[in-house]
């Protein structure tokens, strides 16, 4: 359905994509993940004909990026990382205007987008300017919808917006996914990470691994341990210096460690840090999580 072949863009210096492919299938909810700076909105820019690359190519549904971008462009849904959405126009007269921009009317496509329009239509005379994040995050994809697209690019949709919006959003890609709308979404997220079919990452313009979620973490081999102690900084430290150490980071609360070899027990990490005057440790054996898998990834390239 999608398909990106040997993509690369550079601005001056930067190497903004480097010989980036991909395919990805009609119906697929699919995740690129990457830092800031990774690359995922020019790809994303490519994809939805408003960039042009320095070399290879994207077709969406049998049509290229660049050759057919007009008749392209009424296939696709595009919500940009930052928002789209005219401030000073309410929330109906923006939805009015993306449908009238495609040649068509809110009541023609209401069916699609009636799940999240409901709960803004109560606002509908509010001026954009002035909605919660989450609001507007809701608005700005139903302007993406409104000419009922095949396909929907959603660059980070859920950057600033809280935990319950963010939950809600989640669900509602997952009702759209059941329509049959192919997704791309790009989210700094890892929890999110979980909830896409499969998710590629990419660092540095580079794609570093695509596959399912479970087949991420799969590729995690080492073992991994949660360590936390009364000093985190110097344990993190003294647990970077320490031969047994592959890895070691700070995951919330806790450090992840992980293990060269797996002859390397618990209990030698717990004497190694009573040797450095480590006070109240805990170590505990954990399954690594995409995040894990995202760090070790990028750590090995
Ligand atoms: N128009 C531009 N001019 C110059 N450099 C750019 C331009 N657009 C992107 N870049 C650079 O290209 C690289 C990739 O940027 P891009 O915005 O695609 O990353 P990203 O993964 O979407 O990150 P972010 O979440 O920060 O937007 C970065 O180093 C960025 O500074």
């Amino acid at each position: 359905m999608i398909s990106i072949r040997g993509i690369s863009k550079s601005f001056g210096e930067t190497k903004a994509l480097q010989d980036v492919s991909l395919e990805i299938q009609k119906g697929e909810l699919f995740g690129l993940i990457g830092p800031d700076g990774a690359g995922k909105t020019t790809l994303f820019k490519i994809l939805v004909t408003i960039l042009l690359p320095d070399a290879g190519q994207a077709s969406i549904d049998g049509l290229d990026v660049v050759q057919t971008y007009k008749k392209l462009r009424h296939q696709i849904g595009y919500m940009p990382g930052r928002f789209s959405l005219y401030q000073d126009l309410t929330i109906y007269e923006n939805l009015r205007f993306f449908a009238s921009v495609f040649g068509t009317t809110i009541e023609a496509n209401y069916d699609l987008i009636a799940d999240i329009y409901s709960q803004l239509e109560p606002f509908k005379d509010r001026r954009a300017g002035k909605l919660s994040g989450g609001m507007k995050q809701k608005l700005a994809l139903c302007c993406a919808l409104i000419h009922k697209p095949e396909v929907l690019f959603l660059d980070e949709p859920t950057t600033g917006v809280d935990a319950v919006s963010r939950k809600e959003f989640w669900e509602m890609l997952g009702r759209l996914k059941k329509r049959g709308l192919t997704i791309v979404v790009s989210t700094p997220y890892m929890d999110e990470a979980s909830l896409c079919d499969r998710i590629a990452f990419i660092q540095n313009g580079q794609i570093l691994a695509i596959n399912t979620p479970e087949g991420i973490t799969g590729k995690f081999t080492k073992p991994l341990l949660a360590v936390r102690g009364k000093d985190t900084y110097r344990l993190i430290l003294d647990l970077r210096k320490a031969p047994f150490t592959d890895t070691c980071y700070a995951f919330g609360e806790y450090l992840h460690l992980s293990l060269k070899t797996d002859t390397v027990s618990e209990a030698q990490v717990h004497t190694y840090l009573q040797e450095k005057q480590h006070s109240q440790v805990e170590i505990q054996s954990i399954t690594p999580t995409i995040e894990d898998t995202f760090m070790s990834l990028m750590h090995a390239s």
